[in-house]
């Protein structure tokens, strides 16, 4: 499936054992960003394993979390689900549409332990600065995140950049890297290098923590705002906790 363009394979292990395959090698040949396991949970309707397309074990995912809360409503015939992570959070998923779903993200940790940095900074202003790249605010929302905010998104070779930062010595679990161009209207425009994957078409989680850092900058007024990618757009809202909705497609 996939949300907005982030493209997942998703394997349902409730009843068959498929924990421990080889992640990076399915990434590799079915060309996904992340495969998805889905497992039984004793706390919510299922636990999702994320995994990049490295190999790497993560925290969240919020475009394969709209999948999954999509395929349990279908299974369960209701308009609700809920999806264990990792991390101990609980996601849950709401129909807002046909294959419209909204995910509550939770809460964003801003401290600098709970991105997790290396050592005390002001996430809001972190000491980073890699060619045109600086000023860089930093955002868990489950999974860390570093955001730059830019003039225009096109004039940057986030490509070439974003394994320097991914790696950065501040971030001992690594980081997402976005880019991010607010425009007139006050929507984000975002490109995003995932950490382990490498340049997607969305980034849910991004989504999030981009909403967030404009807000606390001061750059956004509003409660609610779209965040723009190649791949599709995504609407954010942050009152206590945070809320992404869009949209989720099978692949054919
Ligand atoms: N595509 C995801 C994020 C997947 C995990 C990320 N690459 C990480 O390592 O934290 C999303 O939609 O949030």
């Amino acid at each position: 499936m996939h949300g907005s363009g982030n493209n997942f394979v998703i394997i349902d292990s409730r009843l068959v054992d498929n924990v421990n395959r080889d992640y990076k090698k399915i990434a590799n040949n079915s060309n996904c960003d992340q495969v998805i396991v889905v497992t039984n949970s004793n706390v919510a309707d299922c636990f999702m394993h994320i995994y990049n397309a490295d190999g790497s074990k993560v925290e969240t995912c919020g475009n394969a979390a709209r999948c999954v809360g999509y395929l349990i409503m279908l299974e369960k015939g209701t308009e609700y689900a809920t999806i264990e992570l990792m991390n101990e959070r609980i996601l849950e998923c709401f129909k807002a549409g046909n294959k419209s779903i909204k995910i509550n993200m939770g809460k964003p940790s801003l401290k600098w332990y709970e991105i997790p940095l290396s050592t005390e900074c002001d996430t809001l202003h972190l000491p980073i600065e890699l060619g045109v790249l600086k000023d860089p605010v930093a955002v868990n929302i489950g999974n860390p995140h570093m955001i730059f905010f830019v003039d225009s998104i096109d004039k940057i070779p986030l490509l070439n950049l974003a394994p320097q930062l991914e790696t950065h010595i501040l971030f001992p679990k690594k980081t997402n890297v976005s880019i991010a161009q607010i425009d007139k209207s006050g929507e984000i425009n975002l490109q995003v290098w995932e950490r382990g994957t490498g340049i997607t078409a969305s980034c849910g989680s991004a989504a999030c923590a981009a909403f967030v850092a404009s807000v606390l900058r001061g750059y956004i007024t509003a409660q609610q705002t779209s965040v723009n990618f190649l791949g599709g757009n995504l609407s954010i809202e942050w009152t206590d906790n945070v809320f992404m909705t869009g949209d989720v497609e099978f692949i054919q």
